[in-house]
C-alpha cells in the first residue's frame, strides 16, 4: 500500500495502491505508520509524500466506505503532520482528488507538475469534505475560490490551483526528485508557520452575508436533493466559523493555541 524509502535524509513515502493509489484502511495506516517513522527517526529530516502509477490519489475509497472505513481515519494522519516538526511536501502528479486533495493539503507544502489536476468532489457523491478540506482549503484559497470548488467539485488545473494558493510550486521533471530538492530547502523553517489549520481564511465582507449568498446559489444548484446538500454546506458554514472547537485540544496558555484562536473570527 505504500513504499517508504530513505533519500538523503528525506523520507519518500510512495502511495502504492494500483491503479488510482485511493485511501481505504489499509493505505490510512501505511501512511500513518510511516508518518510516525519518519517522525521518530532521528536522522530523518524532512519527508515527501507522493503516489505510484502516475497519480498522487484519487481520494478515499469509494467501495470501502460502504462498509465503514476503519481507523487510523484520515484526519488523524492531519493532525499528527500538524504537530511535525519536520516538513512534509506533497508532491503531486496526475490528480489530488477528494481524500487525495485533503492529504496533499495536511501537509506543510504542495509542488505539483503542470498536468495535475485537483479537486473536492465530495458534494457531488452526497458526502461533505469531512477530512479537513473545509478547513484547509479555505486557508490555502480563500472563502470564495473554496466554496466554488467545494460546491462545483470542478477539476482545478496545476497552475490554476498555484493562482488561487493550494499548489506552492509548479515543476517540471521528476516529481520525487523535486520534491526531496523542494523539502530540503525547508528544513530549518518553523513548520507551525506554514501548517495550514493554523492560517487565517481570506475574506472581505460579513461572514453572514457571504454565507448566504452561497447557501442561495448552492440551494439552486442542487434542487431536488436540496435536505442533505443544504445541511451539508450549513455544516461546512459552521465548522468554518466555529473553528475554535478544534482547540479544545491545546494547551490555552500556548503561542499555538493563541495564534490559531486569532484564525477565527
Ligand atoms: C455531517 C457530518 C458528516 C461527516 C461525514 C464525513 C464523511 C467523509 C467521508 C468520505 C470522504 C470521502 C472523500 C473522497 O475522497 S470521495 C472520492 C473522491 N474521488 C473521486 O470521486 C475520484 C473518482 N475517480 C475518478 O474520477 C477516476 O477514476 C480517475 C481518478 C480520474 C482515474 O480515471 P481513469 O484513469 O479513467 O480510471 P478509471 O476511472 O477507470 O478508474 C480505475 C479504477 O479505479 C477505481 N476508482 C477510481 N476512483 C476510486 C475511488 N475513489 N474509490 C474506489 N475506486 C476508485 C475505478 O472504479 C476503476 O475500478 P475498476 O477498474 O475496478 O472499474
Amino acid at each position: 500500500m505504500m513504499d517508504y524509502s530513505i533519500r538523503d535524509q528525506v523520507a519518500v513515502i510512495k502511495l502504492d495502491n494500483p491503479p488510482v493509489n485511493v485511501l481505504g484502511s489499509a493505505a490510512l495506516t501505511s501512511i500513518y505508520d510511516g508518518i510516525g517513522k519518519a517522525d521518530r527517526d532521528p536522522s530523518i529530516k524532512a519527508v515527501v509524500i507522493c503516489g505510484k502509477n502516475g497519480i498522487f490519489c484519487a481520494g478515499v475509497d469509494i467501495k470501502e466506505l460502504d462498509n465503514g472505513l476503519h481507523a487510523p481515519w484520515i484526519k488523524h494522519i492531519g493532525d499528527f503532520i500538524d504537530n511535525m516538526k519536520k516538513p512534509v511536501v506533497a508532491a503531486i502528479e496526475g490528480f489530488a482528488l477528494g481524500g487525495g486533495l485533503e492529504l496533499a493539503l495536511f501537509c506543510h507544502y504542495r509542488i505539483a507538475l503542470k498536468t495535475v489536476r485537483v479537486s473536492l468532489p465530495e458534494l457531488q457523491l452526497g458526502l461533505m469534505p469531512g477530512a479537513g478540506g473545509t478547513i484547509r482549503l479555505p486557508r490555502a484559497a480563500g472563502l470564495n475560490n473554496a466554496f466554488d470548488i467545494i460546491t462545483t467539485g470542478n477539476r482545478i488545473p496545476a497552475e490554476k490551483a498555484a493562482m488561487m494558493g493550494i499548489i506552492d510550486q509548479i515543476v517540471t521533471g521528476d516529481i520525487i526528485e523535486e520534491g526531496i530538492k523542494f523539502v530540503k530547502s525547508k528544513c530549518n523553517i518553523d513548520t507551525s508557520l506554514v501548517c495550514l489549520r493554523m492560517k487565517t481564511v481570506k475574506y472581505s465582507g460579513d461572514l453572514d452575508d457571504i454565507s448566504e449568498a452561497f447557501m442561495t446559489k448552492v440551494k439552486s444548484k442542487f434542487k431536488g436533493a436540496i435536505a442533505p446538500i443544504v445541511s451539508i454546506l450549513e455544516f461546512v458554514i459552521i465548522i468554518l466559523d466555529l473553528y475554535y472547537v478544534h482547540l479544545q485540544s491545546l494547551s490555552k496558555n500556548s503561542p499555538t493555541y493563541t495564534r490559531a484562536k486569532g484564525t477565527c473570527k
